[in-house]
């Protein structure tokens, strides 16, 4: 008798998701899958509908039945089985200022019900991943941007987490303090295995820091693939058209192509966007200061 082999479940696997909010719709039909073990990028203008993907996958938006699955489980029927599977790292501040770094690790290994012995272990571990034991004794109000971000790593490591959430975890970074969150991200992958998926409005981030990308606009997925293979693509595409040859093309290229607009020239309907942006960006200026 020959056993079966069975293909191991994808990480996320979003089948027709749809989320609307009263009248406006978020995510329109949405089809994913994201292999264990990749990093892989939602990008997309402000208003695209990346947030409200991730918050369904992470179960704090009601979904249908057989809408998203996490490792094989049903966010609408195991929630709390795909809640363990994930460290989510949110758009806002998730980290208390007038508290230490370990100390609030160590909130998060409680609410994320670590087991009581292991926590200790699993809170410095976590501080350790993300190269802040030596200043976990201090208060978050001290820290850099940079650091909050990786603090904010940390909290969700806690969890042991298979799939790590990460909502634009470099806004408002310098270049340093930027690579300084990639290099964490990605010696934790390489330690665990741990799959990634991340939202960023940098392109260039994306091309560097993403196996595979999905370009989103208006609650759709426009285009999906590795950076090389979208921009290849356009390529293609662009001598078929016959067009003048204008050099390699960058993701930013590939999303215009797309999208009809790049995500730098928002339109005269995505105003409220820059406002969220100006607002998102103090908040993370305010962890600095
Ligand atoms: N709580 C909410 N109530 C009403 N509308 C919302 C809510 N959250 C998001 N929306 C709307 O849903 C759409 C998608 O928003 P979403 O935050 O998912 O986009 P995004 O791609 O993550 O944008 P950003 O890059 O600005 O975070 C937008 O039109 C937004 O205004």
């Amino acid at each position: 008798m020959t056993a079966s082999v069975r293909t191991p479940a994808p990480a996320v696997r979003c089948t027709g998701l749809h989320y609307a909010f009263g009248h406006v719709t978020a995510v329109d039909g949405l089809d994913l899958s994201v292999t264990p073990g990749e990093v892989f990028g939602l990008l997309g203008p402000n208003g695209a509908g990346k947030t409200t993907t991730m918050r369904a996958i992470t179960t704090l938006l009601p979904v249908p039945p057989g809408a998203v699955e996490v490792f094989g489980h049903d966010a609408a029927r195991q929630k709390m089985a795909v809640r363990r599977l994930l460290g989510y790292v949110p758009q806002q501040l998730s980290a208390d200022g007038t508290l230490t770094g370990r100390e609030n690790v160590a909130l998060f290994a409680r609410v994320f019900d670590a087991p009581r012995r292991e926590r200790p272990a699993r809170v410095a571990q976590a501080l350790e991943a993300v190269g802040l034991a030596d200043v976990a004794g201090r208060l978050v109000a001290t820290y850099s941007g940079g650091m909050v971000r990786r603090l904010e790593l940390a909290q969700a490591l806690v969890s042991a987490p298979r799939l790590m959430i990460l909502d634009e975890p470099t806004v408002g970074l310098d270049p340093i303090a930027r690579d300084s969150v990639w290099d964490r991200i990605n010696r934790i992958r390489a330690g665990t295995g741990m799959t990634v998926l991340v939202t960023t409005h940098s392109m260039e981030e994306a091309d560097r820091r993403c196996d595979r990308v999905a370009l989103m606009h208006r609650g759709k997925i426009r285009a999906l693939g590795t950076p090389e293979e979208l921009k290849s693509a356009l390529v293609t595409l662009r001598r078929e058209a016959g067009g003048e040859d204008t050099g390699p093309p960058t993701l930013e290229d590939v999303f215009r192509h797309h999208a009809g607009s790049g995500l730098e020239e928002p339109g005269a309907d995505e105003q409220r966007g820059e406002f969220r942006d100006v607002r998102r960006t103090r908040r993370t200026a305010s962890r600095v200061g």
